[in-house]
């Protein structure tokens, strides 16, 4: 999975909020096709890495090449031509509470690919459809849905524009087990069909066990180890060993065993 050369390549990367430093000397690699699940206590930086990776932050030192350019040396309008070939899901949904969901999903076709609003809203209920919502959910607003429809929806908003990266934060927050799980297979599910690249933050093991080909932990201000499970659940770190050894941990590595066995 790794062999190809990185769609994401951060080098050196630091941020800081005044004297309190979050991230330095951190590199990290995203390559075509996978998931890479990053992980980290509370507070290690992963939000902060995210919105720095898709151009919300500027860092303090360091470099970011996206599809092989480096974002700070870029033009705007080149960077927003960038930034349309990502799709991100933010840890709310943050979907707007005066549209439905066919015009959610919609606006970015409307304001970024220039599309009329009928052909938009067609568009836009192809995607309800294909991240598994009913045809009913279109005309509904946000505030008439379960948590699960909310994130597909958000997750249907950020494949709006045919995204080659995908980057979420904590997906499965706030679902309830079985929510959580048919994501986890609706994001396998897209990925094999779309070959999207996945960077997904998250603190749900169930989700890294059943979905992510790597995980890259934050820790001590710098990426610790990014790696498949095998290799990071053995890496000698005091948080490596209560995160992934603990009673959760090995909660879910049955899970996922029981259920590649089914
Ligand atoms: N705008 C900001 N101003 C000041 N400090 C900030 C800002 N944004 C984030 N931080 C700090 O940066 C650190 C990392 O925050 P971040 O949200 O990335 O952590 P996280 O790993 O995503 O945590 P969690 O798992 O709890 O969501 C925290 O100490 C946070 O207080």
């Amino acid at each position: 999975m790794n062999g190809g050369q990185a769609l994401i390549r951060i080098r050196d990367l630091a941020n800081r909020f005044g004297h309190h430093s979050v991230h330095e000397h951190l590199d990290l690699d995203l390559y075509p096709g996978e998931i890479l699940g990053v992980v980290g206590g509370s507070g290690s930086g992963k939000s902060v890495l995210l919105r720095t990776i898709i151009g919300l932050r500027r860092p303090d030192a360091g470099s970011i090449e996206i599809f092989g350019e480096d974002l700070r040396r870029l033009s705007g309008q080149r960077r927003s031509q960038l930034e349309r070939r990502f799709g991100v899901l933010f840890q709310r949904g943050a979907l707007f509470s005066s549209l439905n969901l066919q015009e959610n999903v919609a606006l970015p076709m409307i304001e970024h690919a220039r599309l009329k609003r009928r052909a938009a809203e067609f568009l836009a209920r192809i995607k309800l459809a294909l991240v598994g919502l009913p045809v009913s959910a279109a005309l509904q607003y946000p505030a008439e849905l379960s948590g699960g429809m909310i994130k597909r929806a958000a997750l249907a908003r950020a494949l709006a524009l045919d995204p080659e990266v995908l980057f979420l934060d904590e997906p499965t927050a706030g679902l309830d087990p079985i929510g959580a799980a048919s994501f986890d297979q609706l994001l396998l599910t897209l990925r094999n069909a779309l070959g999207l690249s996945v960077f997904l933050v998250t603190h749900d093991l169930d989700t890294l066990y059943s979905t992510c080909d790597r995980i890259a932990v934050l820790a001590k201000r710098r990426v610790l180890v990014a790696d498949r499970l095998e290799v990071v659940e053995n890496v000698d770190d005091s948080w490596v060993r209560d995160y992934f050894h603990g009673p959760r941990a090995r909660a879910a590595r049955n899970r996922h065993r029981l259920w590649k066995e089914d």
